[in-house]
């Protein structure tokens, strides 16, 4: 059991007596009655085949209180297409797939090509991107949760409580971000969480000042999870990224567009166990690497949009500040790590952070040298704006693929 202290300016919902997840699911499904709830599942079409997904499938097939589930399908061909039909086949809620490689949705991104509305970059932002647009162009959805496809340690309670303050029509809340520990096999993971992010929000602290951007950031116990919930009015307006800032993107937008009491983090799961990707010290456009670079990037520009002003000397003494705070913070996390009986790597830790510090420099020249470089995908706001009928020609993608292929 967890304490119940409120750190930061949002509201923490803890997990702080055993209760059961029928008695929770009961209330979800009376909820259900007045906010209708959807699920978004982004995959890619391996995890199809992966430990973590049929798992998923199995557990969400029991939960009685989603009125549809949205299935974002990344690289996949015809044939792996109409395999996915199969395999998500024994949902029995109301559930699509987007066949995002697929002839028809291609034809849609082309549409918004030629007006300039695109997403520029593949992967995870832009498959969530289309899922959201599905359930705007749908309009029956009041909340909806939002979960990885490569959770090793899944129950249907992590969804349970993800959704659920949202999904109570007693709660103001109008986005809320699942926290875990990411502890398995006797260790400490979350290598990019606990040894960039939150080490680099003290360094930014200390050599910006306390900001608002910076206390509400620092205030998320897991910024970079990839579960979180929102009402469906949240999608109309956000701009997210289509690189590796999309979660923390997200959480920048929800900041700007509501105030911080109607944002909150919940506990979703004591263990969280999901596909590690690597390091990555050679390549900086792969794994771990990459994926520090665009936060970082993500970060700078989020500050710059607030007025704080850079150069070369300050990402040069952010990048000292950070490399100083995150060693000590491997000390921390190893007396942390002993305490709990867990394995702890210092070696592997260390280089880490040796290579999260040269990103960190890296991503602030970059900023410096591409002011203008805005890797958001348009809000669907605009998107509608620019051509009034796209959730007509969306649905219809959507629903003619299903009924080809299935
Ligand atoms: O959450 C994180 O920090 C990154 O996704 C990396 O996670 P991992 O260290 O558990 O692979």
């Amino acid at each position: 059991m967890g304490d119940f202290y409120q750190n930061g300016i949002i509201t923490t919902l803890h997990n702080l007596a055993s209760r059961s997840n029928a008695e929770m699911e009961a209330e979800l499904i009376r909820f259900s009655e007045v906010r209708p709830m959807s699920l978004v599942l982004p995959c890619l079409y391996s995890e199809l085949e992966g430990p973590a997904l049929d798992k998923i499938v199995t557990e969400l097939a029991t939960v009685g209180y989603l009125n549809e589930i949205v299935i974002g399908l990344d690289r996949a061909d015809e044939s792996q297409y109409k395999h996915a039909i199969e395999f998500f086949s024994r949902l029995p809620q109301n559930h699509r797939i987007l066949w995002n490689d697929g002839p028809r949705l291609q034809a849609v991104n082309n549409m918004l090509q030629e007006q300039g509305l695109a997403p520029k970059e593949l992967g995870k932002g832009c498959n969530v991107w289309y899922c959201l647009g599905y359930i705007l162009a749908q309009g029956t959805t009041s909340s909806v949760a939002l979960h990885d496809c490569d959770i090793l340690t899944y129950d249907r309670s992590l969804l349970a409580r993800l959704i659920y303050p949202v999904a109570n029509p007693s709660f103001n809340y109008q986005f809320c971000k699942g926290y875990y520990a990411r502890v398995a096999e006797s260790k400490m993971n979350g290598r990019v969480t606990r040894l960039l992010v939150t080490p680099l929000m003290r360094a930014l602290k200390k050599i910006l000042g306390s900001l608002d951007y910076l206390e509400y950031l620092d205030s998320y116990r897991y910024p970079l999870a990839g579960e979180f919930s929102f009402r469906v009015d949240v999608i109309n307006d956000i701009r997210i990224p289509s690189d590796w800032g999309l979660e923390i993107g997200v959480l920048s937008e929800v900041k700007r567009n509501f105030s911080t009491n109607r944002l909150c983090q919940v506990d979703i799961a004591d263990k969280y166990d999901h596909k590690h990707q690597k390091l990555s010290v050679e390549d900086a456009q792969a794994g771990l690497s990459k994926m520090s670079i665009d936060i970082s990037k993500g970060i700078f520009r989020k500050l710059a949009t607030n007025g704080v002003v850079f150069s070369t000397e300050t990402f040069r003494s952010i990048k000292a500040t950070y490399y100083r705070i995150a060693l000590d913070f491997i000390e921390t996390y190893r007396n942390d790590a002993i305490i709990n009986g867990l394995k702890f790597d210092v070696h592997n830790e260390e280089k880490a952070v040796e290579l999260f510090a040269e990103n960190v420099l890296k991503a602030g020249l970059h900023f410096l040298e591409n002011p203008m470089e805005t890797p958001f995908i348009p809000s669907w706001n605009r998107v509608q704006s620019a051509i009034p009928d796209i959730f007509r020609h969306l649905c219809y993608a959507v629903d003619d693929d299903y009924r080809e292929f299935s």
